[in-house]
């Protein structure tokens, strides 16, 4: 479903190197966890997924098209929700889920429907006649969740989706992710909270320092960590992070 094949990317003329040969290899019906400490590369990835930042090496397949070669082929099969909700504040709720489903082509009556449900979901229907402008931060985020809904993508990328949402919103969200993976869709999240990864996937890779040091099940993880420091000393880190 996603493949990220040697990826790489450097910043500041290549002397960050936020993302370092990095290879995975996600199935449909997974929710997978990329979970890692600030800085460890996880924003950079998501953004060479979904085709914000081109990367300096490396390719990225989303149900077998190549994202950088065939970007609108790919970019129709992912929604994505970045960690800041950087929306267009002059326009109303209503406004913007219409815009972007008519950017997925979302039939009249099928976005609706969608728009009714998730809208009660998120308890964001009595403000979806106000300009955006004028929401919280919470509020602007669930928007961009609802509209990532809207086109009931395979693949579902989310940036630190729990951060900024109230515990009854986090709590929908989870169940939306199990139903949406039920289904044989593919949820790929970044986190920097290792409860949230624990709670919530199937498998998962942390990342540090631009490199993937881990990948498997959480049970999994646990057991190398106690063989292994380096690794034992990335969990504690993500666990003071709580
Ligand atoms: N535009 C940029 N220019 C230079 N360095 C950058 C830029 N963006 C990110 N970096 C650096 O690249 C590395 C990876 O950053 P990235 O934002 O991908 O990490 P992250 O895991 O998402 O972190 P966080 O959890 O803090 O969001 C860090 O060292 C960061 O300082």
């Amino acid at each position: 479903m996603l493949k990220l094949q040697n990826l790489s990317k450097t910043y500041s003329k290549g002397e960050v190197k936020a993302v370092d040969n990095i290879n995975l290899d996600i199935k449909p019906g997974e929710i997978f966890g990329f979970l890692g400490p600030n800085g460890a590369g996880k924003t950079t990835t998501i953004k060479m997924i979904v085709g914000l930042l081109k990367p300096d090496d490396g390719k990225v397949y989303i149900n077998g098209i190549d994202a950088w070669e065939n970007p609108i082929e790919a970019k129709r099969q992912l929604s994505y929700v970045p960690d800041t909700p950087e929306i267009y504040d002059k326009l109303k709720g209503i406004e913007y889920l219409n815009f972007i489903a008519d950017m997925y082509e979302v039939p009249r009556e099928i976005r609706q429907e969608r728009m009714e449900k998730y809208l009660e979901i998120f308890n964001l229907k009595h403000a979806i006649g106000d300009i955006i402008g004028s929401y919280s931060h919470g509020m602007k985020q669930k928007l961009v969740l609802i509209s990532a809904l809207i086109h009931e993508p395979s693949l579902f990328i989310l940036d630190e989706p729990m951060v900024g949402l109230d515990p009854k919103s986090s709590f929908q969200l989870k169940e939306i992710m199990r139903e949406r993976c039920d289904e044989g869709k593919t949820v790929f999240f970044s986190t920097h909270i290792l409860e949230v990864a624990e709670k919530l996937c199937d498998r998962l890779a942390i990342i540090n320092k631009g490199k993937i040091i881990a990948l498997g099940t959480m049970e999994e993880l646990r057991s190398r960590a106690e063989e292994r420091e380096s690794l034992e000393k990335i969990f504690l880190e993500l666990t003071e992070n709580e």
